[in-house]
């Protein structure tokens, strides 16, 4: 199952990079066996200023047709990381070739493609910076991998 992570604005050569691309690496490699991943980052980047509606038009033009959709979102389902791990597993028995995490820029989700997804995670009732939340997610692939596979990764 391919994992795709769309998410609005660039994300610059720093800190918050060097761990999503450390952390999706790990992941890729756990993965492998468990068939899960690759997993890839799709930006996208409204120049105009067009909001939410623009953002989602951007983002569904690059979802990967007839993903499996989980918007990221503060309002969505809490979960203990063994919990998300069911839920990948789950999703990738029940046949999911990709799987597309969506997360939005600074005026959220339009509701119209939360409307459309599959499950909404939440990493809690707190708002989070969007580029700290791809870190977040990055990190929870690779620990459900873990998880997954057996790994000492993650202790509970
Ligand atoms: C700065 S936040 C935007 C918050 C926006 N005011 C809203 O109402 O959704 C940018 C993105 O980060 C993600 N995000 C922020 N906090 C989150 C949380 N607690 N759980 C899951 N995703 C979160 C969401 O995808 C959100 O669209």
């Amino acid at each position: 199952m391919r994992v795709h992570i769309c998410a609005v604005g660039r994300l610059r050569k720093g800190p918050e990079k060097d761990l999503v691309d450390d952390y999706l690496t790990r992941f890729d490699r756990t993965g492998r066996g468990l068939s899960l991943g690759p997993a890839q980052v799709i930006e996208v980047d409204d120049r105009k200023g067009g909001g939410m509606s623009a953002e989602a038009a951007l983002l569904e033009k690059a979802l990967p047709k007839g993903a499996t959709l989980c918007v990221l979102d503060e309002r969505g389902t809490v979960e203990t990381s063994p919990k998300f791990a069911k839920r990948l597993a789950g999703w990738r028995d029940g046949g999911a070739s990709d799987l597309a995490f969506v997360i939005g820029g600074a005026d959220g989700i339009d509701p119209a493609l939360r409307a459309k997804a599959h499950h909404g995670l939440s990493f809690g009732k707190m708002v989070w910076p969007h580029m700290l939340v791809r870190v977040m997610l990055a990190e929870q692939l690779y620990r459900a991998a873990s998880i997954l596979s057996g790994g000492p990764y993650h202790r509970s």
